[in-house]
């Protein structure tokens, strides 16, 4: 058999063309798509054929942030607010961390997250080099970096940046590809200023763009003009951060001249409405962003702020937040929300191949069953997508054309071990 194949009869999903969703045929060869139309394609030879009736192809989810290893705290700490979460649940636990558990914490997210259709996310943490372990077997496409928090002394400061830049180093473009590297100090406010430049300064050297927390609470905004006399966003352009190709995180607390700013050096923004709203820190300017020009994609954050990493949720949480805070049913729109979970979750990354079924993209994306009673009637299925489906509607997954999915089970990872050594591990932990 040849490395090539073809969808047919299925609904494919195109939001933001002029006709969003057609019935059709897609061919896939190795890694990448390049066929998709609603006439059938002119081939050569004889391709396997996939029988793609009952089923909605949509580019695969792209979550733009989190801490995969944090599902462990899954429900440890709920209904606080961000910096009594840190301080006094997450950190003190994490701090017990050991490379299992970030391990089997990470592999258990990269279950939930492709069964559920995210086929690229974004990590910021500690032990990498297992986070990378995961995404290498598990065959998702992943954005790694070694997240780093700056308050403590300058050895161990200098010791968690040469940890980030080796961690670069190994793991920029390895797995075929679909594991990239950026840098990433962990936020302004606890990371020092001169530390923060030091990142720069190796994004720089090592061509890298750069990702960090960033205004997800008044507090926040409020200390750092009290510490620095600006606000986060003048703070970091101050510092260089700008000068690379940068994601943030949250930046849920902006002005117009904070958003022009973003506008004007290309930021992207990840936005974590699930996260936002649990930690009450706050509902971000999404329409303004967008209106603005900026990027803006989706995360779920880690899943102790969440408490899940259904980016199917977070998509619908986006659509519906921006109209109920701004009164206007027009704010994003669902067609919107899709891309944004998607093209520009990829564009948000830096992945030039990712985020659409179009030819010449890589061959990453989800298909759900869409013949089911919240699903019908097809009227819009790009509605129906964000208003509608949830994880639990992902029958099938392809990352770099490989099915890892298969009728909702993962064909690369033992998800029963997975399962057991998860909840080991949290109770470890308690009783470390
Ligand atoms: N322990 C590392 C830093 C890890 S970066 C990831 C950190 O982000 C934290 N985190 C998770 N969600 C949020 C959030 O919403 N805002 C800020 N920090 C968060 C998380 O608890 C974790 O400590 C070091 O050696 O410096
Ligand atoms: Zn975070």
């Amino acid at each position: 058999m040849g490395t090539k194949w073809m969808i047919r009869n299925g609904k494919f999903a195109v939001p933001g063309a002029d006709k969003p969703v057609f019935e059709g045929y897609m061919v896939i060869d190795n890694d990448l798509i390049t066929y998709i139309g609603e006439e059938a394609p002119v081939l050569e030879e004889d391709v396997p054929v996939f029988e793609g009736n009952r089923l909605l192809f949509l580019p695969g989810l792209v979550n733009t942030h989190g801490h995969a290893a944090m599902s462990l705290l899954r429900g440890y700490g709920d209904d606080l607010a961000l910096q009594v979460w840190l301080q006094e649940k997450m950190w003190p636990m994490e701090g017990k961390f050991t490379g299992d558990d970030v391990y089997w914490g990470t592999a258990l997210s990269v279950l939930e997250m492709l069964k559920g259709g995210t086929t690229t996310f974004l990590d910021m943490y500690d032990h990498m080099d297992r986070v990378a372990e995961v995404a290498e077997a598990s065959g998702i496409r992943a954005v790694l970096m070694r997240g780093v928090i700056g308050l403590c002394p300058a050895e161990v400061q200098n010791q968690k940046l040469a940890e980030a830049v080796a961690f670069a180093k190994k793991w920029h473009n390895a797995a075929d590809g679909r594991i990239t590297a950026m840098i990433s100090p962990h936020s302004p406010y606890t990371c020092p200023p001169d530390y923060i430049e030091k990142f720069v300064q190796a994004a720089h050297d090592l061509d890298l763009p750069i990702h960090t927390h960033m205004s997800e609470t008044r507090r926040e905004v409020e200390q750092n003009e009290a510490d620095y006399g600006l606000r986060p966003v003048a703070h970091l352009e101050k510092l260089g951060m700008f000068t690379r190709p940068s994601l943030v995180a949250h930046a849920v607390h902006l002005n117009d001249e904070e958003i022009e700013i973003l506008a004007r050096n290309q930021v992207g923004v990840s936005h974590n409405p699930g996260s936002n709203l649990k930690l009450a820190s706050g509902v971000a300017r999404v329409p303004e962003l967008l209106k603005a020009g900026v990027t803006v994609s989706l995360g779920t954050d880690g899943a102790a702020s969440n408490n899940n990493l259904d980016m199917f949720e977070e998509m619908r949480l986006a659509a519906l937040i921006h109209k109920g805070v701004s009164g206007d049913p027009t704010a994003v729109p669902a067609g919107e929300a899709l891309r944004i979970a998607t093209e520009y979750g990829a564009k948000s990354l830096f992945l030039n191949q990712v985020g659409r079924l179009a030819p010449g993209m890589k061959a990453d994306f989800i298909a759900i069953d869409i013949d089911q009673p919240h699903l019908l009637p097809h009227t819009d299925l790009i509605s129906h997508t964000v208003y509608s489906a949830s994880a639990k509607d992902v029958e099938h997954v392809w990352v770099d054309g490989k099915q890892i999915i298969k009728h909702g089970e993962c064909l690369t990872l033992d998800e029963e071990a997975i399962r057991r050594k998860a909840q080991e591990a949290f109770e470890g932990l308690l009783n470390r």
